[in-house]
């Protein structure tokens, strides 16, 4: 029990950690395999699976790092027993699909009230993550999450450098993400480095260290005094959430980068950008958005050409290829859509909801709001671009 008084209902399953090690905890389901899937830093451009020849990467990083990595002494400024005794080491688990069956795992199942599955559905429902599940998967991952208060402002739920060892998904409150450039929690009132970003209700964080088994990123930490956050534990995520996780990334890792609007936003920005995206393929004349319509959506375009019309005029008022935008006004004004927008070509387009607009492009609206449009009948046809 703690010494401030907060109680773990989970004893020494917590997943932020705790003064004791229960062999029945999750964490000792860990299939114990050879680690063959080094990684580099999961922030930098380029992340992705690399030969195993690079120590450096270990080096002055806690997680799931040879054994004799050293373990880092909790900071003061969090209730005591908070991730303290983090496992500090752990083999990666198979990779195999979950379709697979022939390794007997099966994922932990914690009972929960009505009440309790009621207020999760509601808290995954919008997380991207989710939404390709398959309807035992999801089963699956609702009876595995486990519900975890945090009753205080300033919690560090997860600790830069650390072990990854949780999936979190946040039902209420606000959680702000620290990035120090060490690679680590530092010591001192400055040692979480800055501030990158905060995640929100129906957000979700953690899943950096689990797919590539990297050391914590960033630290998070609560942001609002009574918190709730749903776990999941490591094996249940990379065996259910995490292939569909990574291959959304890798689809459209390279296409997004190339998007002139989100080269100012790094490289963690837009891989949850990929997780929120949609692909459609349309036949060319197809009226992607009608104008006067209610807008719903924000596009890319990911392949072929397409065209924006103004009623009463068939001249395009504007022309789109590879890698541009449309569809953002509506959003940013909350007004009827300004134009149609057809294709010219067979298309591809990735669509993203207005939620997720709002949230995952917030950093650049200024930037979206630069584009100049010219009104119908100031169009030259050989001028549109
Ligand atoms: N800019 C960021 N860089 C790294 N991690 C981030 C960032 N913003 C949010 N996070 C989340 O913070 C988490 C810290 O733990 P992980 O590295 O497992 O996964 C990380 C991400 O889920």
């Amino acid at each position: 029990m703690s010494s401030t008084g907060f109680t773990s209902p989970f004893g020494n399953a917590n997943p932020f950690g705790s003064s004791g090690r229960s062999e029945s905890g999750p964490m000792h389901r860990l299939v114990e395999e050879d680690e063959n899937d080094t990684i580099t830093s999961p922030t930098t451009p380029h992340f992705g699976v690399k030969n195993n020849t690079a120590p450096s990467f270990w080096n002055g990083f806690g997680g799931d790092a040879p054994s004799d990595m050293p373990v880092r002494r909790q900071p003061d400024d969090f209730p005591a027993h908070y991730n303290l005794g983090r496992r500090t080491s752990v083999s990666a688990e198979s990779l195999k699909p979950v379709t697979d069956n022939s390794d007997n795992w099966s994922p932990p199942v914690h009972p929960k009230t009505a009440e309790q599955l009621e207020r999760l559905k509601k808290a995954i429902s919008g997380n991207f993550l989710f939404n390709h599940l398959e309807d035992d998967q999801s089963a699956q991952v609702l009876g595995a999450l486990v519900e975890k208060p945090v009753p205080a402002k300033g919690i560090k739920v997860i600790t830069q450098g650390d072990a990854g060892d949780y999936f979190y998904v946040v039902e209420k409150g606000r959680f702000e993400v620290y990035v120090n450039s060490t690679g680590a929690l530092q010591p001192g009132p400055d040692g979480m480095g800055q501030k990158v970003g905060e995640i929100a209700e129906g957000g979700s964080f953690g899943e950096l260290a689990l797919m590539y088994n990297a050391p914590r990123a960033a630290t998070v930490v609560s942001a609002e005094p009574q918190c709730t956050l749903w776990a999941l534990d490591r094996v249940t995520f990379r065996r259910i959430l995490m292939e569909s996780t990574f291959s959304r990334r890798r689809m459209y890792e390279s296409f997004l980068e190339e998007v002139p609007i989100l080269k100012t936003l790094t490289p963690y920005e837009r891989s949850k950008i990929a997780d929120a995206l949609e692909s459609q393929k349309y036949p060319a004349g197809h009226e992607i958005i009608l104008e006067g319509d209610p807008g719903h959506s924000f596009f890319l375009l990911e392949a072929g050409e397409a065209a924006a019309f103004k009623r009463g005029n068939d001249s395009p008022v504007k022309n789109y290829k590879k890698g541009d935008f449309f569809g953002e006004l509506a959003l940013l004004n909350d007004a009827p859509r300004a134009a149609s927008v057809i294709s010219q070509t067979e298309v591809k387009v990735a669509r993203l909801g207005k939620n997720a607009f709002q949230r995952l492009l917030g950093p650049i609206e200024s930037i979206l709001r630069r584009t100049r449009y010219v009104e119908a009948e100031e169009v030259d046809p050989l001028q549109v671009s």
